[in-house]
């Protein structure tokens, strides 16, 4: 029970500051535990992406830690970075799938890292990966409710089953945690819809924490167990969906207020 409580993940003092001393991230900390959702929330510019791809080392911090189950990724190399990197599972705005490849190799490649062979996109997939390979990425698919588009080429799908793909492939990877940079903003609202709840269910059933980066306030509200927002790189809020009122949004987001509590709902409560 205890060890239920204990964070999967740890973001201690973290900064990132790209050349030009822009600060994207500042000394931000927080922590996630197991089936947790938490929506990162900020304006354009407010350093969600930096933070992200900081977990999972796509970028390098400048100070700070990022423990994933007590080990620090930001000091890893080599193979222990590899190792740890695979318990890190990353979905992108833009999917990041291999278009030539059919959906069930696209979940398959998030076998890679419990195979010995770095090289299978030289030759047939399939032959580096053994039985329990090929049922695991056919259960992630089954998890996402697209097990019938296996066959397909990922490009000839629609957008919201691409990204249910690489969910799929995230899944078949087994990580510790899901980080998400934007997944649905390139998907129509009732993607957008289908996306996060899987996301939700994954972290409620699978126990395995999401963070996910959202620009719309509503959306956060409707899937988040907790919302942390960020203004210039700045932690502004790490707390309870009920507690992140219309006027720490209008806060946070500043200009960009109205563009994203989008509800009409919201906007009634914030116009009231
Ligand atoms: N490679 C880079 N070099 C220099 N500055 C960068 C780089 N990437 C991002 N920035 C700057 O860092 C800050 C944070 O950017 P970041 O993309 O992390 O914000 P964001 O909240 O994800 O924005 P958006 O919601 O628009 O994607 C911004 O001021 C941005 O211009």
């Amino acid at each position: 029970m205890e060890q239920e409580s204990q964070p999967v993940l740890q973001v201690n003092n973290l900064t990132k500051i790209y050349p030009g001393n822009i600060k994207a991230v500042n000394d931000v900390s927080f922590q996630v535990k197991k089936g947790e959702m938490v929506a990162v929330l900020g304006p354009s510019g407010a350093g969600k992406s930096t933070l992200l791809r900081c977990m999972n080392r796509l970028i390098n911090k400048n100070t700070g830690q990022v423990l994933v189950n007590g080990k620090d990724i930001t000091q890893c190399r080599g193979q222990a970075l590899r190792r740890l990197r695979s318990d890190v599972g990353m979905i992108f705005q833009q999917f990041n799938l291999i278009p030539r490849l059919t959906v069930f190799e696209n979940v398959l490649a998030g076998r890679l890292s419990h195979t010995s062979n770095p090289f299978w996109c030289t030759a047939s997939i399939f032959r580096f990966f053994n039985e329990t390979n090929k049922q695991k990425a056919f259960d992630a698919l089954k998890r996402v409710g697209i097990e019938h588009l296996a066959p397909k080429r990922s490009d000839s799908l629609s957008g919201g089953q691409q990204q249910r793909v690489a969910i799929a492939r995230t899944l078949a990877q087994e990580p510790e945690v899901i980080l998400a940079d934007e997944p649905v903003a390139s998907l129509d609202p009732a993607s957008s819809q289908r996306v996060l709840g899987i996301l939700k269910q994954i972290s409620e059933s699978k126990n395995i924490p999401v963070i996910v980066n959202l620009h719309q306030v509503d959306l956060a509200r409707q899937f988040a167990t907790r919302i942390i927002g960020i203004q210039e790189g700045n932690l502004m809020f790490n707390g309870q969906v009920d507690d992140f009122s219309l006027d720490i949004a209008r806060t946070i987001y500043g200009t960009q207020f109205e563009s994203a509590v989008c509800t009409n709902e919201l906007k009634q409560v914030a116009a009231a």
